[in-house]
């Protein structure tokens, strides 16, 4: 397996070349939103430099040159997530609207009062609001499953709450709180054999290890370009053909239609029927950009360079006296969330600000999951594929400085 040249993946990522308060800056907030390589920056800066028009209806020539790098990076989504076709790939603002989408088409079309969607207590609040809100439009009900004290989630904690009463199960792929990584194939092989479909929440998932949603076998995978070295403002949908063709629009407007009479519309199949209004069409090309960059380099290589980091952050915090770590699962994503018995997560995060290290303090948008630990909120350093062990360091020495200033 060929190791990461780190140094050179860092010199495509022009942001981390500077100081905060007189120190290098580390960014260790990958889980909250990824920096961007050049190629990124280029190919969006090229497409508003160069051809952009609005796309798919246009006859002019930019509009046919837009329209083919916006569908030609909805091919190049595809091929990376190893979609068994590229018109099961949606184009939406991002995971949150991926799974508004699912709740509000698939949902109100085909869950039944009294029927249970089946989230974790993993979930980010992106899978647990739009399943209440569901409950409360439609009196579907919602069960959650359990994680373990050490953050795990095992599978049979989930699947022996699959009941005939389930119409879905709503998963997060990796916690972007504690890092535990869910066992979704074997999750999904139990929900399959009682006939129920799978939505997997992926946002923390394409920036740090393969996603191949086939051999994964859900039925629904959700993620954010921000994420994983792309802009904000687009992500991505990824629905089997069989259930995205039933499904009803999830909004109105121009692109998602055949035609248009006072009396009726007609609709078109996905993935434009569920792309209504003009899209975000350099975004779009900044996603498809990140992917070929993404792609570019050995995601095992990447996995493993992360983990190494994983484990030499776990080491050296370990290390410092009063400084719990919360959650331990193997397998773990490169994601350290802990509290300091001397001090509060803000205050954490506002020292290690100002020796140059960006890391994330709060509930990261899983409450529910901060109280199942007592908590408030924790510190979450989450790495990417441009940190280093020296950021490691960087990090441990602001907190043995915390210690002394707190202790
Ligand atoms: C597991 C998970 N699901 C859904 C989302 C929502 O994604 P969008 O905001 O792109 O729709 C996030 C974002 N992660 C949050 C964002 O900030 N800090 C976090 O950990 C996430 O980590």
């Amino acid at each position: 397996r060929n190791t990461l040249d780190v140094e050179r993946v860092r010199a495509d990522f022009p942001i981390l070349h500077q100081e905060i308060y007189g120190k290098p800056l580390a960014y260790l907030d990958n889980a909250a939103s990824s920096q961007k390589p050049r190629p990124v920056i280029n190919a969006m800066t090229e497409a508003m430099e160069s051809y952009y028009a609005n796309v798919h209806r246009g006859v002019h020539r930019l509009s046919q040159v837009s329209t083919d790098h916006y569908e030609g990076a909805r091919e190049t989504i595809a091929r990376f997530i190893n979609a068994p076709k590229s018109d099961e790939v949606i184009f939406t603002r991002g995971a949150t609207e991926a799974i508004n989408l699912v709740a509000s088409s698939y949902g109100r079309a085909f869950l039944k009062p009294g029927q249970e969607v089946l989230i974790t207590e993993l979930e980010h609040h992106a899978n647990i609001v739009p399943w209440q809100m569901l409950r409360d439009q439609l009196g579907i009900k919602l069960r959650v499953a359990p994680v373990d004290d050490d953050g795990t989630l095992r599978a049979e904690a989930v699947t022996e709450l699959i009941g005939e009463n389930t119409g879905l199960v709503a998963i997060a792929h990796i916690s972007n709180a504690l890092g535990t990584i869910v066992p979704l194939q074997e999750i999904t092989a139990a929900a399959h054999a009682k006939g129920v479909p799978v939505l997997v929440d992926g946002c923390q998932a394409p920036p740090h290890q393969k996603v191949d949603v086939q051999a994964l076998g859900v039925d629904f995978y959700a993620f954010s370009g921000h994420k994983m070295y792309g802009p904000t403002g687009i992500g991505v949908l990824w629905g089997r053909w069989d259930l995205l063709k039933k499904m009803p629009p999830y909004q109105g407007g121009g692109e998602m239609i055949y035609s248009v009479t006072f009396e009726k519309s007609t609709f078109k199949e996905p993935p434009h029927g569920f792309e209504a209004g003009t899209p975000a069409i350099v975004e779009a090309i900044g996603l498809g950009a990140a992917v070929d960059w993404l792609s570019g380099h050995d995601l095992d290589a990447v996995a493993a360079h992360e983990h190494k980091l994983l484990a030499y952050a776990t080491e050296r915090l370990s290390a410092i006296e009063g400084l719990n770590i919360i959650g331990r699962a193997e397998p773990k994503a490169a994601i350290v969330s802990f509290t300091m018995d001397q001090a509060h997560p803000h205050d954490i995060g506002t020292i290690v600000d100002r020796a140059g290290v960006a890391v994330r303090a709060g509930h990261h948008c899983a409450q529910p999951l901060m109280e199942r630990y007592g908590l408030s909120a924790t510190v979450r350093a989450s790495f990417g594929i441009y940190n280093t062990e020296q950021e490691v360091d960087q990090l441990a020495d602001a907190l043995q400085v915390v210690k002394e200033l707190f202790g």
